[in-house]
């Protein structure tokens, strides 16, 4: 197994505030980590910070063996991240089209995985297709978020961040959505850190999974002796869900 994120002893926050504190968290090329924590225990503060957006305290970021944390946010998506924030951000006065097309750059040389292009995204993501002229303002909340998830890819990313990718989406695009990230993470071979609130959902589609509480890891393992342990998760979460 190669090693391809490795985070030590990381602090970041908010101007002064410090919300993580010496965090460490590693994850294998090829594999999903699932985030997970009670709200306000840090998950968003995390995936900011690895992609740039936070202020770090401390502590070190590796990205295939490159250190992240020496760059600025705007050189993070070329030197591997492929960040899909929580608000979503696409440009909602371009098309869905303008919008892939706009961020579209090739994977780096060496990379195994097939390239991601406008085209096998609208694969993915056939409501996508059937939208590609419309404006970002025009989709709904569903397709507003696998058209940040599409940016996410066309930018050929080495470790892809999602953070809460099914906040406030109906059940049946919810499946969908699960569905399309098994396929990007499980067949396609992607890495990625997913923060959700709905574990087990989440559980059943990563390798290994990371707890936060109060800014700090409380539990790391496999996904799947979280997701067999109701007690510990119910410990954990506050709830077996
Ligand atoms: N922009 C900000 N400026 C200052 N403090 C912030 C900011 N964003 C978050 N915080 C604080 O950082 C802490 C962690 O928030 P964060 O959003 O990372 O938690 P979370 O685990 O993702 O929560 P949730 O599950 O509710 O999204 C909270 O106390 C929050 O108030």
């Amino acid at each position: 197994m190669t090693e391809l994120l490795k985070v030590e002893d990381l602090s970041a926050g908010y101007g002064e505030a410090v919300v993580l504190n010496g965090v460490s968290i590693r994850l294998n090329e090829g594999e999903t980590l699932a985030l997970l924590g009670r709200n306000g225990t840090g998950k968003t503060t995390f995936m900011n910070t690895l992609a740039g957006a936070t202020r770090q305290h401390g502590g070190t970021i590796a990205l295939g063996g490159a250190a992240l944390h020496k760059l600025p946010q705007h050189e993070r998506a070329a030197a591997g991240i492929g960040w899909v924030p929580q608000e979503r951000n696409i440009f909602k006065s371009l098309t869905v089209d303008e919008n892939l097309t706009a961020v579209a750059r090739p994977a780096r040389a060496g990379r195994k995985a097939a390239m991601w292009t406008p085209a096998r995204v609208y694969e993915l993501f056939p409501r996508l297709a059937e939208r590609k002229t419309n404006l970002g303002t025009q989709l709904s909340g569903g397709e507003q978020q696998m058209l940040a998830v599409g940016r996410a890819l066309v930018l050929n990313p080495t470790l892809l961040l999602l953070d809460e990718p099914c906040e406030g989406l109906a059940p049946i695009i919810v499946q969908e959505l699960l569905k399309a990230i098994r396929r990007i993470t499980r067949e396609e071979g992607l890495s990625a850190i997913i923060v959700e609130q709905h574990p087990q959902a989440i559980l059943a589609i990563s390798d290994t999974a990371a707890v936060l509480d109060r800014g700090t890891v409380v539990h790391s393992g496999t996904a799947k002796g979280l997701q067999e342990n109701p007690a510990l998760l119910d410990k954990l979460l506050g709830v077996a869900r």
